[in-house]
């Protein structure tokens, strides 16, 4: 019951590189919410949290249905 027991969440920040107009804030929005975004070129930059209930053996996920493979080296 409740939040007894269970493990505190892992946070990651990842950085999302790519030339101009490569598709980084259409990949972005298509992962958070499942839609495919008109897009404008990003002035800056856009930032956005996902959350995913990976299980702690598993290296995938799941965003909006997209199977996402995750190479990520936590301490
Ligand atoms: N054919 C095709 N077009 C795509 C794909 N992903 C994005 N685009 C198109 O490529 C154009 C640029 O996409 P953006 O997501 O704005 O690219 P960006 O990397 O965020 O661009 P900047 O913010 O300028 O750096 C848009 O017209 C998108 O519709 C894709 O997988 N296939
Ligand atoms: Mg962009």
């Amino acid at each position: 019951m409740g939040t007894h027991g269970s493990k505190p969440k892992k946070q990651v920040q990842v950085l999302l590189l790519g030339l101009d107009g490569s598709g980084k804030t259409t990949l972005l929005y298509k992962l958070k919410y499942n839609e495919s975004v008109a897009t404008v070129p990003t002035v800056g930059f856009n930032v956005e949290m996902l959350e995913t209930d990976r299980g702690s053996k598993q290296d995938f996920t799941y965003f909006s249905g997209f199977k996402v493979q995750l190479r990520l080296h936590l301490q």
